[in-house]
């Protein structure tokens, strides 16, 4: 198979027996969801633009295990450079749905998987690598899509997962057989895990032996008995459910995904499991997963950030307001919030080094430095786009006011001639397309699209802080310290 197109991926998704739930109730056919299907047709361009002659160099990749072409997003980056052709992938990505296009989790956890095997079978004489790459080449033959999926519920977050009150806060192993081990717990906020074909885990934080039934990383298909996703709720996300919804959605054709998985006792054969009790290597797979994924956002929220700077430009033609110096100045701003992320994406790439398993791993310092900027300047980003489009983004009638012929006050006008009348800005510009552009901003500022442009770029790959406590481990303050002694001549 090698490379599915989108349509067949979609297919691929009706065959598994996925147990989803919403709004308290299970959701057979998931697939055409009006909630659910954005998501899935998001997805669907990481394999549709993958048979684009334009984009294949980004979009593909020769596999180091088989030699053959595989889709970039199920790719062990073999150099430097492949970094750099992941982030700006995730920008085309990013400027081609406008939304979360949930494919990077996976490709960030084999990364991290690959070469913290290789290490853990150094130490401990154990196979979890071996395993591990006839796993990836199963997934690169098949053109799977793969959850990466870190995050455990945590609990009290004071606590270590073996102090928790109740044990099922972080997912552990319950019980261990010749054939292979029992888990339970979930994992939350899981990108794309009801489109996944599998779901490949790990633990969330660095462990002591007191949490070694913690220390697990396996993968295992969407669809195995005990596994079921409840589907996470979006703001805005019932618009979707209206009749021939359309220009009020804002981003009709995508989407992204988060769900809570629970792991109700479920059976993880041994050729599966990738760590098993080894709790000091739980901190470098955490640190390793997190530093690829910080890498990311530096490619897919510049992409998101493209279509918002365009957008927003267009609402100041439509405005009329398109002239005025401090709109220039403002999409000038934009720019230069945007860039500067995507600076920080391709320079941790550019100064990638290789792992002991040979595949290569970003600069972390950057890699931190790129997610901190990404918690904030999204949020600058869509404040400047707000303020270029009016009030009238989050104050606007609905599409069938401005198409209804229901008649009105004394004048005989319907309605819709009203709002259209009403709403007319520039010369030309029709109240439709005004309505549109200002639709998808409020999408993406404050409706289902936030999600993944906002709080996402917030904790996404870790908090805040977490970059903070990464920055101050690797920003060397010793080594800073000595050259301003050099300088200022200080010899003790
Ligand atoms: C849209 C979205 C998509 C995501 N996708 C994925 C995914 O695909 N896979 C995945 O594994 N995860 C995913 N995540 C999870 C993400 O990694 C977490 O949200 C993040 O690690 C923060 O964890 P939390 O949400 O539990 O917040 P919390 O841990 O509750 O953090 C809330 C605040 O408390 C602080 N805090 C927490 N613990 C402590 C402590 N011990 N000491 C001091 N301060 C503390 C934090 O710094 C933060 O300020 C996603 C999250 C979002 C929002």
């Amino acid at each position: 198979m090698a490379l599915m197109t989108g349509a067949q991926y979609i297919e691929s998704l009706k065959k598994l027996n996925t147990k989803v739930y919403l709004f308290g109730e299970e959701v057979k056919d998931w697939v055409d969801h009006p909630m659910i299907r954005p998501s899935i047709n998001c997805l669907a361009m990481t394999f549709e633009l993958a048979h684009d002659p334009e984009y294949a160099d980004l979009m593909t990749a020769k596999s180091n295990l088989t030699g053959k072409t595989v889709n970039r997003f199920t790719h062990l980056h073999q150099s430097s450079g492949d970094l750099v052709k992941k982030v700006k992938m995730q920008r085309l990505l990013g400027q081609k749905t406008a939304s979360c296009f949930q494919r990077c989790v996976g490709m960030d956890a084999f990364n991290a998987v690959y070469s913290t095997t290789f290490e853990i079978d150094k130490k401990y004489g154990t196979e979890y690598h071996e395993r591990f790459k006839k796993y990836v080449e199963y997934v690169q033959e098949n053109d799977l899509v793969v959850d990466g999926a870190m995050t455990d519920p945590k609990g009290d977050r004071g606590a270590a997962p073996s102090q928790q009150t109740d044990p099922d806060m972080f997912l552990r192993i319950v019980e261990k057989r010749p054939d292979g081990i029992v888990v339970r717990g979930a994992k939350c906020h899981q990108t794309g895990s009801i489109n996944s074909h599998e779901h490949l885990i790990m633990p969330t934080i660095a462990m002591t032996e007191a949490d070694k039934e913690y220390a697990v990383s396996f993968a295992i298909q969407s669809d195995v008995p005990g596994i079921f996703m409840v589907y996470g709720r979006q703001s805005c996300d019932t618009r979707k459910l209206e009749e021939n919804a359309d220009i009020d959605l804002g981003n009709k054709t995508f989407g992204g995904q988060e769900a809570l998985v629970v792991f109700d006792d479920v059976f993880i054969p041994n050729d599966r499991i990738f760590m098993c009790e080894e709790y000091d290597f739980a901190g470098m797979l955490v640190e390793r997963f997190a530093g690829y994924h910080r890498q990311s956002y530096g490619g897919c929220k510049v992409g998101v950030g493209d279509v918002i700077i365009g957008a927003a430009a267009l609402a100041a033609d439509y405005n009329g307001a398109h002239k005025a110096s401090h709109i220039k100045d403002k999409l000038i701003e934009m720019t230069h919030l945007n860039e500067t992320l995507y600076c920080c994406g391709i320079a941790c790439s550019a100064e990638g080094y290789p792992t002991q398993a040979g595949n290569y791993q970003i600069d972390l310092l950057l890699a931190n430095v790129c997610k901190q900027n990404v918690t904030r300047f999204p949020y600058e980003i869509v404040r400047l786009a707000e303020d270029i489009a009016g009030g009238l983004m989050v104050t606007m009638p609905s599409q069938k006011d401005f198409e209804s012929d229901l008649k009105v006050g004394q004048t005989g006008k319907t309605i819709g001639e009203w709002c259209n009348k009403l709403y007319a800005a520039a010369p030309g510009v029709s109240t439709e397309n005004r309505m549109r552009i200002l639709r998808f901003l409020e999408n993406i500022c404050l409706g289902s699209s936030a999600v993944g442009y906002r709080t996402e770029s917030l904790h996404g790959a870790g908090s805040p802080q977490a970059q903070r406590i990464m920055i101050a481990r690797q920003g060397n303050i010793n080594q800073k310290k000595e050259l301003a002694k050099v300088i200022a001549g200080i010899k003790e």
